[in-house]
């Protein structure tokens, strides 16, 4: 029988892919809750330990209410509220497919979530729990990308496995650019000398600085979580 790669790993989910379709005006679309879900468990029952962050871009940025002419840090702090609504809703979608689970945030509410103790986190991955990391690094100015990299360092996960909506990291924003080329590996001086914006720099940087290698792959076509963790050639790995 074929053995995962990774023992422990940090999923990071885009909060902008949770609401769908760019025209939707979903905040959540539940097709989608469901099947990352499910997703998460094919991985779970082979005993990989998983741990996830979420973004909030679905529901609100810092930088929105600044070009509002609003103070960029109270924005800031409504983006990290914004991925502990997400973090809910992965919760309750994980727990309906049977998982357990725990949703830790780094900014204290304890009526809904843990408050992050770095040592229980660990813990409960040990146990089998799946542990949402919400508020992102509980700072200002920062973003999930870099709250995974920082994450995955903290609990000692074997990689970042960045799931958006595209399928790997491009010589451009493929979004953007249809002339954008794939690239199956490339290496962090890469990415950050070309300014690939496909996280942010103090999310590769973190991981670089600590040789944890992140891929970035398309979460929404299904099978792509588990092919990456039985070590499967999925997306772009950086490196
Ligand atoms: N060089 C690049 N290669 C691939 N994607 C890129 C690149 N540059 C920019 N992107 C963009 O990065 C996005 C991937 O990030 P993602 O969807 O996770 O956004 P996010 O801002 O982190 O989401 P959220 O804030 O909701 O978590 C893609 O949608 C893509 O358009
Ligand atoms: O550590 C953090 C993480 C997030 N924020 C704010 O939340 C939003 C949403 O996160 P995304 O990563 O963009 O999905 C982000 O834009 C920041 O405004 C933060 O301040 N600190």
């Amino acid at each position: 029988m074929e053995t995962p790669k990774y023992k422990r790993i940090l999923l990071k989910l885009s909060g902008e892919a949770l609401s769908g379709e760019k025209k939707s005006d979903k905040i959540i679309d539940a097709a989608i809750l469901e099947q990352y879900a499910k997703e998460v468990k094919r991985v779970a029952d082979l005993g990989v330990e998983v741990a996830i962050v979420i973004g909030g871009g679905n529901i609100f940025r810092g930088k929105e209410l600044e070009a509002t002419g609003l103070d960029r840090v109270q924005g800031d702090y409504m983006g990290m509220l914004a991925t502990v609504i997400n973090g809910m809703a992965i919760q309750a979608a994980l727990e309906k497919e049977g998982l357990f689970t725990r949703l830790v945030s780094a900014v204290k509410m304890e009526q809904i979530c843990e408050p992050l103790i770095r040592r229980r986190a660990m813990r409960h991955l040990e146990k089998g729990r799946i542990v949402i990391f919400g508020a992102g690094t509980g700072n200002p100015y920062f973003t999930t990308d870099s709250a995974a990299s920082l994450r995955a360092i903290e609990m000692k996960a074997d990689v970042v496995l960045k799931g958006t909506r595209v399928d790997g990291v491009y010589t451009a924003d493929p979004e953007k650019d249809p002339n954008a080329v794939r690239y199956s590996t490339v290496s962090f001086d890469e990415v950050i000398a070309k300014d690939l914006k496909v996280m942010d720099l103090a999310a590769f940087a973190l991981c670089r600085e600590n040789k944890l290698p992140i891929v970035v792959f398309d979460m929404n076509k299904s099978g792509n979580l588990y092919n990456l963790v039985m070590g499967h050639e999925v997306g772009t790995l950086i490196a």
